[in-house]
């Protein structure tokens, strides 16, 4: 073994990798590459210059002849609940199909009718035939801040192909024909998430979970019965109190729009990617909505300033094939600022309030400062890594999560 030449060895350390495998579709997008890991001459920034938008390709991509394109307007009631359906039935599951997640209809129209959105970027697949929707793909902009530079991006999310339209080489065609349709409102970057590997994530974090009603997580197979532990034992564990401790900690208001934009801003500035948020951004991703985002601020009893605040998005998951229970309730950490109470305490109240609203796990990336509370407030390491990307666009070095200002939905 140690008399192979330098390049072997690196490609078998490649290959054990998982980097030898053929991405047939991703190397032929400007996006980094595996074979550039490491190389850390080539330019930080755009890979490749916008196109001029007469020489765009104006007409849709081509699909399989059964189908068609269909642009999806998540207002109407009717085809909000076929996207909803074919999510409910056909997106992410974990490993082992024991769970699928359950976007909700209102949180759909969240998260895909931003500040500035576009209907045309809302795009699904159906069979001429039975009009069925068969697949889905959904980009909205944003501006998102790489070191120094704000840069104008699409958020791609949601990709779906039905079940039974699987490796037929559809997805490539569905990213084609949002790129397309991104380029063709002047917009040459992208942002996205996915528990998969491919050329090539710019960090790559982990999921951590803190049970809520740790009986219901063992009794569905989310969690297990700790080595030498009761069931009496482990819910007194994860006991929370009644009501949170914070003097002032109450939900955030319309009014307090400008004063959570300034807190959030400084405090994004710290890390290397994150959102560029201006006070529309705010009001629309951070004021509460009923079953999808829940904020809260901490209001200082003498001055009435806003020194903190923390929120955490609604994604329920479906239990799949389980006899006592259907629905698994999980709230997600989303943004969270603390300069005068304890991180560790303002998390806690955040517990306490997803507690006393019924939800079974608080989830967590290990990304910004979430890495300071999650042992100590008795989150465990998920299976789940979560792996960010750019597209046409290169960062020197992968990023650590505590570099990472952005949590996509
Ligand atoms: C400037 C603007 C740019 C805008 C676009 C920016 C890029 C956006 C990119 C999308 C961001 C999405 C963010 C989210 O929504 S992440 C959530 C993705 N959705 C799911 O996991 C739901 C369940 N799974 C499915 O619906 C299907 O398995 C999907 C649709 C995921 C793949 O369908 P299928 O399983 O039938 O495979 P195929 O035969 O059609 O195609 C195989 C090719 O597809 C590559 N593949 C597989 N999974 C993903 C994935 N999650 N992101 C990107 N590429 C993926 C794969 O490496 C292979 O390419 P290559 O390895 O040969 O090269
Ligand atoms: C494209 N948007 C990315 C974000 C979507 N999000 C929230 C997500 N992406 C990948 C993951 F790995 C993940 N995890 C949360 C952790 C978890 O809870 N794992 C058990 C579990 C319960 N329900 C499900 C459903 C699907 C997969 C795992 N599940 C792992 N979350």
């Amino acid at each position: 073994e140690h008399d192979l030449p330098l390049d072997a060895i690196t490609r078998k350390v490649q290959e054990s990798l998982s980097l030898g495998k053929r991405h047939k579709f991703w190397e032929t997008q400007p996006v980094g590459q595996f074979k550039d890991l490491g190389d850390t001459s080539l330019p930080e920034g755009p890979i490749e210059p916008p196109t001029p938008l007469s020489e765009v390709k104006q007409e849709p991509y081509n699909l399989p002849n059964p189908y068609e394109w269909i642009t999806c307007d998540i207002d109407s009631d009717e085809m909000c609940n076929e996207v909803y359906n074919l999510l409910t039935y056909n997106y992410v599951e974990d490993d082992e199909n024991m769970f699928r997640f359950n976007y909700s209809k209102e949180f759909l129209r969240w998260a895909l009718r931003p500040p500035g959105y576009y209907r045309s970027w809302h795009i699904g697949v159906r069979a001429k035939s039975s009009k069925k929707l068969v697949a889905f793909i959904t980009g909205i902009p944003a501006r998102i801040r790489a070191h120094d530079n704000v840069v104008t991006m699409a958020e791609i999310n949601f990709l779906c192909v039905h079940k039974r339209l699987r490796s037929k080489r559809l997805a490539p065609v569905m990213i084609k024909e949002v790129t397309r349709r991104v380029h063709l409102e002047n917009i040459w970057q992208a942002a996205y998430t996915a528990g998969v590997v491919l050329p090539t994530p710019i960090s790559t974090c982990q999921y951590w979970h803190r049970s809520l009603n740790p009986k219901k997580l063992i009794d569905v197979g989310f969690s297990r019965l700790g080595a030498r532990m009761t069931m009496s034992r482990t819910i007194k564990l994860y006991k929370l109190p009644e009501s949170t401790v914070t003097p002032g900690f109450r939900k955030m208001e319309m009014h307090d729009i400008p004063a959570v934009t300034r807190l959030l801003r400084t405090y994004l500035n710290q890390f290397v990617v994150a959102p560029d948020f201006d006070e529309n951004d705010v009001e629309h991703w951070l004021l509460p909505k009923e079953n999808v985002v829940d904020s809260y601020l901490v209001e200082s009893t003498d001055n009435h300033e806003i020194t903190d605040f923390c929120s955490f998005y609604t994604l329920p998951s479906s239990i799949l094939g389980n006899q006592n229970h259907s629905t698994l309730k999980a709230a997600y950490s989303y943004y969270n600022v603390a300069t005068r109470t304890p991180l560790l305490q303002l998390m806690n109240d955040a517990l306490i309030v997803a507690k006393r609203k019924d939800y079974d796990v608080f989830n967590a990336l290990d990304v910004m400062q979430n890495g300071s509370f999650l042992k100590e407030l008795k989150f465990g390491p998920g299976d789940g890594k979560l792996h960010y990307y750019l597209y046409n666009y290169r960062i020197r070095q992968e990023l650590r999560p505590v570099e990472l200002g952005l949590v996509l939905l």
